[in-house]
Parts: structure tokens; C-alpha cells; sequence
């Protein structure tokens, strides 16, 4: 890493519970004890990260710091990964967060994962330290587009709660518990084709991290580099047991796993580790990538292993 260059960073003013700037200035004082040189751009709309990051010389950068939710990280990594010369700038930027909005999933993971808290404190510390390791991206195409996530793809349950709960983003962290209850308490079912197979879902999650948000640990076999992806999902089954597993995502005991790091099956519900998927929706619910939301669509779905830099122990 090349520390004669700076840093981008990008605060986001309308992320979450707009606690962004706040959470900035815990990391800045950080930043500057270690003399970390950087660049601060406050994101005045929707999309000016993607916008900067796809036609600004980046030669002078060798980080690029999302303060923001789980939004502005999946903005950035396309950004970056739409761009012409990508492979290098693969090897040359890595990319930090700190936890400025209200789904944190990325900066909860990074700092798990380092022993840390997930703090704005911890994070600018992983930043300035600037150890990295590299991370798998999943590539999702569709037929009009093909995106990166380094996070998720949800429909049914999942994506009902996090994109239905947007109008709660001043609850912060909250929207998800209280909406969450909501849908859990009146379940919808919806059709769709997972690797061909047509079936009912109550539930359907594809993670890449473990976390989904701060305080949800859902899929905890997930690794950030073993070139895998963790799909979890629960067909028709009876209503209580899409109740009683959600509930124990917050510490991740839905889940067994044995000594050899492999989960035990638990009745209908199923979790598959996998290189690749395919999915269809056909019910009309739109799928939630990163937690963003793209409209119901086919999705062919593959690994890309170890090809992001992340600031982490
Ligand atoms: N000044 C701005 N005004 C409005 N939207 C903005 C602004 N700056 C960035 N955005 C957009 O805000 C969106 C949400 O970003 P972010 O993830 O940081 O927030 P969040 O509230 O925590 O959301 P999430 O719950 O998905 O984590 C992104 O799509 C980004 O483009």
C-alpha cells in the first residue's frame, strides 16, 4: 500500500438516522494522529459516489472510505468495478467503512472479524493501521445489467423487511426489528425458480458476510474469502417456523454447525454453501441486492474469490 497517496471519503449526510458526520468526527481525530492523509466529499444526492468514482482520476488514491450504511459501499464497489482499468485499481484501493447509517452490515463484519467493536473508533483505527486482506465480490447478471455485491441478495421475507422499512430510516437500526416483527407476524409466500427448481418461499437470503445488519447474524458459516456463498432458504413450511428462526438471527442460533465448520440441517430449512446460483422471481416482489432494491428479474449469480481489498486484521 502506497501511504504517499490519500484516502477518498465519502460521508453520506442522509444515510441512517443522518448520524454520518457525527461518526466522521469520532474517526477523524484518529486519522490524523497516524497521518493519514485524505481527501473529505460530503455526497450531495443519490448516486455522486458512483458518479466520482467512475470518471475521476484515482491515480493518487489508495483508499476510498464509505461513511454511510451498506448503500454507499455497494454504489462505490461498482463504481470502481464498471471502470476500465479495474484489475488495477483492484490491487491498488482498498476499501473502508464506518457505521453511519442505519444496516452496517459491512462495517459489523470487517470489525468482528478484526476482534473489534463495531465503533467508528474501531474502524478509522483498521483504516489508519491500513492492514488489508482480500475479500470475495459475488456477480449477479441480469439481463440488463450486471452488478457486484458484497453482501447479499434477498427476496420474500428478507427483502420485504429491508426495503419496506425505509420509510423507518429515522429509527435507525429499530426499522428492522419493528418491521421485522410485522412481516414475521403476516407472512406473505411467494413463487420463484432457484437453480431451475420452481418453489413457494417464505424466505430466500444469499449472503456473502455473515451479517446482514449490525445485530443480525445471519448466516454464520459465512466466510468474506472462501469463495463461497451462503444461500439459505425456507420453503412453504408452517408460519411459526419462519417466526422462531428469525428471531434467533440476532446471535445466529438458528444455525448449527458442527467441529468440521459444516451446518446441520434444521427441518425445511435449508442452508447451502455454493460456487454459483440461479434465480427467478415470479411473484412480483422486488429483490433487495446489498439492501438496495432492483426491480424482480432473473439472476445468474457466481463467486469472484478474493478480488476486493478491505481494511481488516
Ligand atoms: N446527499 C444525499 N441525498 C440523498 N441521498 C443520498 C445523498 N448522498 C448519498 N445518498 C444516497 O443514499 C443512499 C443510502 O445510503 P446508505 O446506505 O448510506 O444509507 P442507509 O440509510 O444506512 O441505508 P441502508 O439502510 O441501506 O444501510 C445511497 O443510494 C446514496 O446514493
Amino acid at each position: 500500500m502506497d501511504i504517499s497517496k490519500q484516502l477518498l471519503i465519502f460521508v453520506n449526510p442522509a444515510s441512517g438516522k443522518g448520524h454520518a458526520l457525527k461518526e466522521w468526527n469520532k474517526a477523524k481525530p484518529i486519522l490524523d494522529k497516524f497521518n493519514v492523509k485524505y481527501l473529505v466529499i460530503m455526497t450531495q444526492y443519490q448516486n455522486h459516489c458512483h458518479e466520482y468514482l467512475l470518471k475521476e482520476d484515482l491515480s493518487n488514491v489508495y483508499g476510498v472510505v464509505l461513511v454511510s450504511g451498506d448503500g454507499l459501499p455497494h454504489e462505490a464497489i461498482n463504481a470502481l468495478y464498471a471502470r476500465s482499468d479495474w484489475e488495477q485499481i483492484s490491487q491498488s484501493i482498498t476499501i473502508g467503512v464506518l457505521p453511519g447509517g442505519s444496516g452496517n452490515a459491512f462495517a459489523k463484519t470487517l470489525t468482528k472479524l478484526s476482534q473489534l467493536e463495531c465503533n467508528s473508533e474501531s474502524c478509522a483505527l483498521l483504516i489508519a493501521k491500513g492492514m488489508t486482506r482480500q475479500m470475495d465480490l459475488i456477480l449477479l447478471e441480469m439481463p440488463q445489467k450486471k452488478v457486484v455485491s458484497f453482501l447479499s441478495l434477498a427476496y420474500a421475507f428478507i427483502s420485504e423487511v429491508d426495503l419496506g422499512s425505509e420509510s423507518l430510516r429515522f429509527l435507525g437500526g429499530a426499522r428492522f426489528d419493528i418491521y421485522g416483527t410485522w412481516r414475521a407476524l403476516f407472512q406473505k409466500k411467494y413463487q420463484a425458480k432457484y437453480n431451475n427448481q420452481q418453489m413457494m418461499f417464505r424466505y430466500f437470503l444469499a449472503q456473502k458476510i455473515p451479517y446482514i445488519s449490525d445485530n443480525y447474524l445471519s448466516a454464520p458459516a459465512a466466510q468474506i474469502d472462501d469463495g463461497l456463498i451462503d444461500v439459505q432458504y425456507l420453503e412453504d413450511g408452517d408460519w411459526s417456523q419462519l417466526v422462531k428462526l428469525s428471531l434467533k438471527q440476532y446471535d445466529g442460533s438458528h444455525v448449527e454447525i458442527d467441529e468440521q465448520g459444516n451446518v446441520k440441517p434444521k427441518g425445511n430449512w435449508k442452508y447451502e454453501k455454493v460456487k454459483e446460483y440461479t434465480f427467478e422471481p415470479i411473484t412480483n416482489c422486488p429483490l433487495s441486492i446489498d439492501g438496495e432494491r432492483y426491480p424482480p428479474q432473473p439472476v445468474k449469480a457466481k463467486v469472484l474469490h478474493k478480488i476486493l481489498k478491505v481494511f481488516c486484521y
